[in-house]
């Protein structure tokens, strides 16, 4: 299968302190479910960073659906996330949206009309238990209530790669499975998923995911399948 995302000897430096980041280099499967894990500022949300663009590489290439995105113009990058759904640690849903409008989002954005707009949605809200909070803006809602608008949102448009930081941190573990089957439904469609986490109980739950780990800002791979993908020819 071609690969949707590689890195190649990728280094993330902040300001004037020592490597975030060094020498990533690994591809992921179109199509392929990822964990990725780690210790606590081991560098995963920055290497989600770099892969939805917020943050360009201090060194290295990456490529995005076969494309360089660290010399892509700016003026690119906007149809290019559009391919992206993102799941963020600390959501970014629009403050004064309701939970209805937050998650219609990238329907609209793609033209859907207001009739499907409102089926999908809905179907969406009662999938993560939101349907009873459909009007309400995300100021009231609870952290975990938040965490499911964000993931609402990132999945609903079938993104080609879904990024999900941490995206069941702040639920009970009953909605985590819950969720945990809405990113299993999203991949069997054809979505390549890539979830940082630390909960191992969540990975055990997916026997066909691959895992990343990051320690101190390099990745290993006990399996070895990244660094080396096998190829297939088309
Ligand atoms: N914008 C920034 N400027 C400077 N340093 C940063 C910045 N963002 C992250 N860092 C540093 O980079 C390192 C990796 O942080 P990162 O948030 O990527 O780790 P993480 O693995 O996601 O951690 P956690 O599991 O706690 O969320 C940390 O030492 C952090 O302080």
């Amino acid at each position: 299968m071609a690969d949707i995302v590689q890195f190649e000897n990728v280094g993330l430096r902040y300001g004037a302190g020592g490597e975030t980041l060094s020498d990533l280099s690994l591809s992921l499967e179109a199509g392929g479910f990822y964990f990725l894990t780690g210790p606590s500022g081991a560098g995963k949300t920055s290497m989600l960073k770099l892969l939805y663009v917020a943050q360009r590489p201090s060194r290295g290439v990456i490529r995005l659906f076969g494309e360089d995105v660290v010399t892509m113009p700016r003026a690119e990058l906007p149809a290019l996330r559009r391919r992206i759904g993102v799941v963020f640690q600390d959501f970014r849903l629009v403050p004064h949206l309701s939970a209805f409008d937050n998650v219609a989002l990238p329907l609209r954005l793609a033209g859907m009309d207001d009739d499907a707009v409102a089926a999908s949605v809905h179907e969406m809200l009662d999938w993560v238990g939101l349907t009873d909070r459909a009007a309400a803006r995300p100021a009231t809602l609870s952290g975990g209530e938040q965490q499911r608008v964000a993931i609402a949102r990132a999945v609903i448009a079938r993104p080609e790669l879904l990024i999900a930081d941490e995206p069941t941190g702040n639920v009970d573990p009953e909605m985590a499975n819950r969720l945990l089957h809405l990113f299993d439904g999203l991949n069997a469609l054809g979505t390549t998923v890539l979830i940082a986490t630390h909960d191992l109980h969540l990975m055990g739950h997916v026997p066909r995911a691959r895992t990343l780990r990051l320690a101190r800002g390099r990745v290993s791979d006990p399996v070895g399948a990244l660094r080396h993908p096998p190829r297939v020819r088309a």
